[in-house]
């Protein structure tokens, strides 16, 4: 696929992958040439008005079924919400008589429904599937309790009214239809909220990283969608002159077919509201094609079953391409995977130790103690995971921290970030000591971590990974608030710039750069203007050689712009390459802390491993033989 590079002054990225199915959009045209053919009264206007009326109720539940599935959610009990909210909207509407009332108890229905599916989802930690399937069956059992099981009639003109008025012959549910799959697909484009439901799609432990209250964002979804719900019992009550229990019946069916055909990935993070909108052309045109044909209920079923198998086969084929094309793709800069390292001021050639090449040059003294770390422990049980962790990071200087494995590093990182609390020991930042209820307390505070599992989201594009939880804003025609990509774009520039990253397309879906290339985005997301202290955790874990001496470069790039840098690492090699100073954890504790000029690979090795007793005295030979002095 080609790539298109990132014009400066592009004020609109998509957020998402692209759905490669756009091909369906053909199954749509040759439905409406099919039957338009096969019967003369298809292509009719009253035909046209009548297939609109019935997509109406689809495209307003496609709206929400689109937010779940995109954010990776789904809703099977949407058919069991439209019954129950049907007969409790018949029951208001016949028993209070007036409009006001019914509308409001719909709503507030949808909204009650929407909310149980949430929490049951998300709080109870059970999948979305299987919650929404139980929850059908209950909706639609209350369903024929509350009614009794027959139909509830007998709704005042007002209320019928509102499901029959037509505005230039135009019927009003085809208007509110229009209103709300225009809105819906404008908020999921253009707007920071909408971005996050992608990234919540993408990777939901990343989103989670960046800030975003992800269980908070997908309860909301689930009461937004109770409430479209709601909109479209009210309409459909209303239109009908009843309320049923049998209403709703296979509703599901057509919605999620719907939207899987228009292209959104079951997988979730992908999908384009225009796709979603052939979707439910498909649908409406399909149901009326087949009612032209006066087939049976059941072949009407048989159909759009088949047609939800079609579109999911197409879904698995086009998350195939997507990987493969992914796979194939050349990296995006060839420049930043084997680039000749760049150290400010120059570089002087590789000493003996250097042996990444980096030919670091440290241009700035280290500043001021921006992390003191006194004390610090934690158990986990019987098991003490650290027990005296002290050490200090100053403004401008790469630490590394060693150990073999179990000695306390993760651990240590974590107290440090805000994962865990300490049970003892305490933590200073720029000279006053901080408490940390968690990470987003942490990053609030300046410290920035860049987990080994790089918490990326790979179905976004890089000025998007970014800014994801902190998106500029502007107000279109000075009144809507949306996303504003163009400074997203210059934000993201001047953050890669500064770290010496060249990446032309900023548009470009991070899971199709290289595993270096991903490290180097994270690595700048990291790098806010005002951070004090980045952690990366085993950055070069999986890296080659090329990838590595990039990664370590970007690193060091980030101490010289005055931040300061923890380095968690196996490789003594990495230590050797980047380090001011180097931390060594055995069983928990800090067993030597020093400048890496004072330490050599044999000695640092034997400290890792516990097979050099502390010694207090660095022996001269060792000094000597490191710096060479
Ligand atoms: N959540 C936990 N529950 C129980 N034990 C834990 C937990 N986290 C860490 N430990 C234990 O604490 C010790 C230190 O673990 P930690 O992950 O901090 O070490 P590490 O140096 O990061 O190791 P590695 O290099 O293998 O990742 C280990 O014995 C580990 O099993």
């Amino acid at each position: 696929m080609p790539i298109s590079s990132t014009p400066a002054n592009r004020r609109h990225l998509v957020p998402g992958e692209p759905s490669r199915r756009t091909g369906l959009a053909l199954l749509c045209a040759v439905l409406v040439a099919y039957f338009g053919f096969a019967y003369d009264n298809f292509f009719t206007v009253s035909n046209g008005l009548s297939i609109l009326m019935n997509v109406s109720a689809i495209a307003i539940a496609a709206v929400g079924a689109m937010f779940l599935v995109v954010s990776g959610n789904v809703d099977l009990s949407i058919g069991g919400q439209y019954a129950l909210i049907s007969v409790i909207v018949a029951s208001f509407a016949r028993d209070q008589g007036g409009l006001v009332v019914a509308v409001l108890a719909g709503l507030v229905a949808g909204l009650v429904l929407g909310l149980t599916n949430g929490i049951l989802v998300k709080y109870m930690k059970i999948s979305p599937l299987i919650v929404t399937l139980g929850t059908m069956a209950v909706f639609k059992g209350l369903a024929y309790l509350v009614s009794e099981g027959k139909s509830v009639f007998g709704f005042s003109d007002a209320f019928i009214f509102l499901g029959r008025a037509r505005v230039n012959n135009v019927p009003l549910p085809v208007i509110i239809a229009a209103v709300v799959f225009v809105a819906g697909g404008f908020w999921l484009l253009r707007t920071s909220a909408g971005l996050r439901l992608f990234a919540i799609g993408g990777n939901q432990q990343a989103a989670r990283l960046t800030g975003i209250n992800v269980d908070r964002v997908v309860v909301r979804l689930y009461v937004l969608n109770g409430l479209l719900m709601g909109v479209v019992a009210i309409l459909t009550t209303a239109r009908l002159g009843s309320g049923t229990p049998q209403i709703g019946t296979a509703f599901e069916l057509d919605v999620l077919t719907a939207v899987i055909l228009g292209g959104v990935g079951f997988a979730g993070g992908s999908g384009h509201p225009a796709g979603v909108f052939v979707g439910v052309a498909t649908i409406g045109i399909l149901g009326s094609g087949l009612i032209f044909a006066g087939l049976a209920d059941w072949w009407q079923q048989i159909f759009k079953g088949l047609v939800l198998l079609l579109a999911l086969g197409a879904d698995q084929i086009a998350e195939h391409r997507r990987a493969r094309s992914a796979r194939d793709d050349p990296p995006a800069d060839p420049s930043t995977e084997a680039g000749e390292p760049v150290a400010a001021g120059g570089s002087p050639p590789p000493d003996a130790d250097d042996e990444y090449g980096l030919g670091v040059r440290r241009a700035r003294e280290p500043g001021e103690v921006v992390l003191a770390a006194t004390g610090l422990a934690r158990r986990f049980g019987a098991v003490f995971a650290l027990r005296d962790g002290t050490f200090s990071v100053r403004a401008g200087e790469v630490v590394c921290v060693v150990g073999d494995n179990g000695a306390g590093k993760s651990t240590l990182i974590k107290l440090i970030s805000g994962v865990y609390r300490p049970d003892a020991g305490r933590i200073e930042l720029d000279g006053r000591p901080v408490e940390f209820g968690g990470p987003i307390d942490a990053r609030r505070a300046g410290i920035e971590t860049v987990h080994q599992d790089l918490a990326v989201c790979p179905n976004l594009g890089v000025a998007h990974n970014l800014i994801l939880g902190d998106e500029p804003r502007r107000r279109m025609f000075g009144l809507i608030p949306v996303r504003d990509d163009a400074a997203a774009v210059a934000r993201a520039r001047t953050r890669l710039a500064s770290l010496g990253i060249t990446l032309t397309d900023l548009n470009r879906s991070v899971g199709r750069l290289s595993g270096g290339q991903r490290q180097s985005v994270a690595i700048a997301r990291a790098m806010k203007e005002d951070v004090k202290l980045v952690i990366l955790d085993e950055p070069t874990a999986a890296l080659g050689v090329a990838q590595t001496r990039n990664v370590l470069r970007i690193a060091r790039q980030a101490a010289e712009n005055g931040a300061g840098v923890i380095l968690i690492s196996h490789d003594i090699r990495t230590v050797f390459a980047v380090a001011d100073r180097v931390v060594v954890l055995r069983l928990g504790r800090v067993v030597y802390d020093d400048s890496v000029h004072r330490i050599t690979h044999t000695r640092l090795l034997h400290l890792m491993a516990g097979l050099e007793a502390l010694d207090d005295a660095t022996t001269e030979d060792d000094a000597t033989t490191r710096t060479g002095q």
